[in-house]
């Protein structure tokens, strides 16, 4: 692997328009529904990331034909095998997402068990929970889970979390079943609703996603489709903290403001200046914003993959911030990294207690995930001198050109 690093430096208040690229978390199990049709596949607004690397690798080794240019995947597949190994599952836990759609076209499907990561152990028994619910046999073992199913037969799951993969991994294995699955106390995130409507144009007959439940009519089979994905939602909340905590002025284009709510009345109770614009959010930041209490929670609360953001602009906030986290039991990797850099933080449990001081000091750090990288990011826009973030291969699985993007706004950072 190669070791590429970021070097930011104290930026002036960041200024111009940066346009959001198509959502991580839509675009992975979109490509990995796609198994379930032997139509060809168009999808649009594809962003360049690792993980879509490594999904579009995955469902080539199931006999997909695809070709990637210019945002643009066009996928044709005729599934050939009814593994996926370790190599490719250990890549990405989102891997585990072709398990639903092997089942539902071919009735069996080997999957290697994805393992924990530096934010929680992220066990899939949910997952398991609903395919056995519709009939599978799971047998686990020599680190694969194996799903077998005569047929599949719509059935009432209830989640007892609402859990976004393991709605979606089920929404997919249901799609060919008998009769009708309701999912209850299912995930209400965009990227399912997108899942959904994706579907739905294949030929699916999904209703009520975006709702706690989701009723799956089966069918007979799915045909090829076009379809642009929604913009990522997070990539747009990490450039809206980027504004605010430089005390920029930033247009942020190809964001549904919907999906942005609950990041828009958190930097709107600190002092930030949010307004919609025809092109766009308007985020007009400050210097002086004050300290929040933020509680992670599913759709439509605040999201997690935003707390490392929030907490690292909360490090300089006027006040003291209570960050709780609710959704994975140990998503506080980043903190110490910023403690390197002069944030006063303690972690209690599930919650962080940041004390804002005067400024942040660069220092070398490392990302330790994805989100916790892009908080390294922003606390080195406002840190006096330079900051060295190691490890930034977690910042490519989810940021389009991150660098790129920021220094369009005015951000001194650079990739060596
Ligand atoms: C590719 C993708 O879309 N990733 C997102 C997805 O991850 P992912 O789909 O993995 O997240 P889940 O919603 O499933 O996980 C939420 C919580 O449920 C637990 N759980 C989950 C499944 C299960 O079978 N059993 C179980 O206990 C997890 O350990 C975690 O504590 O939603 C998360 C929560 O919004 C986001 O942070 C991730 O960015
Ligand atoms: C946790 C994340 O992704 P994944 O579920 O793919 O690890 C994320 O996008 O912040």
């Amino acid at each position: 692997m190669i070791r590429t690093k970021f070097i930011v430096e104290k930026s002036p208040p960041l200024k111009g328009s940066v346009k959001i690229s198509g959502a991580k978390n839509s675009v992975l199990p979109i490509i990995a529904a796609s198994l379930l049709s032997s139509g060809e596949i168009v999808l649009d607004d594809i962003p360049t990331l690792k993980d879509v690397n490594v999904m579009i690798e995955l469902i080539k080794h199931f006999g997909a034909i695809c070709d990637f240019e210019n945002e643009k995947l066009k996928i044709k597949i005729d599934i050939k095998d009814v593994e996926a190994p370790y190599e490719l599952v250990k890549k990405m836990r989102a891997s585990f997402l072709v398990m639903g759609p092997i089942l539902a076209r071919l009735g069996h499907a080997k999957i290697s068990m994805p393992g924990g990561c530096a934010i929680g152990s992220r066990p899939i028994d949910l997952h398991l929970k609903g395919f056995q619910t519709l009939g599978a046999d799971i047998t686990i073992g020599h680190g694969y889970v194996e799903a077998r199913a005569q047929k599949l037969t719509g059935k009432k799951i209830y989640l007892d979390f609402p859990s976004v993969g393991a709605t979606e991994n089920i929404m997919m294995a249901a799609v060919f079943a008998d009769g009708i699955t309701i999912i209850e106390n299912a995930a209400e995130e965009p990227e399912i609703v997108d899942l959904a409507n994706f579907l739905n144009k294949m030929g699916a007959k999904i209703k009520g996603a975006g709702t706690d439940t989701i009723r799956i009519e089966g069918v007979k089979e799915l045909k090829g489709v076009e379809h642009t994905v929604i913009p990522d939602r997070i990539e747009a909340g990490t450039f809206m903290v980027a504004a605010a905590m430089t005390g920029g002025n930033v247009l942020i284009e190809n964001v549904i403001v919907d999906h942005v709510r609950p990041i828009i009345a958190k930097l709107t109770e600190c002092g930030i200046k949010i307004t919609e614009e025809p092109k766009g959010l308007r985020v007009k930041g400050t210097k002086n914003y004050k300290a929040l209490d933020i509680k992670t929670l599913p759709y439509p609360g605040f999201p997690t993959d935003m707390q490392a953001q929030m907490m690292a602009m909360m490090t300089v906030a006027k006040g003291t911030s209570v960050i709780i986290e609710t959704v994975f039991e140990n998503r506080f990797m980043h903190v110490d990294e910023l403690k390197r850099m002069g944030a006063n933080i303690k972690i209690e449990g599930r919650s962080a207690v940041v004390t804002g001081v005067d400024h942040l000091t660069g220092a070398e750090v490392k990302a330790t995930d994805l989100r916790a990288g892009a908080a390294l990011v922003l606390a080195g826009l406002i840190a006096e001198g330079k900051t060295e973030i190691n490890d930034i291969y977690h910042i490519d699985r989810g940021y389009v050109k991150m660098e790129e993007k920021l220094k369009n706004l005015g951000a001194i950072i650079y990739r060596i």
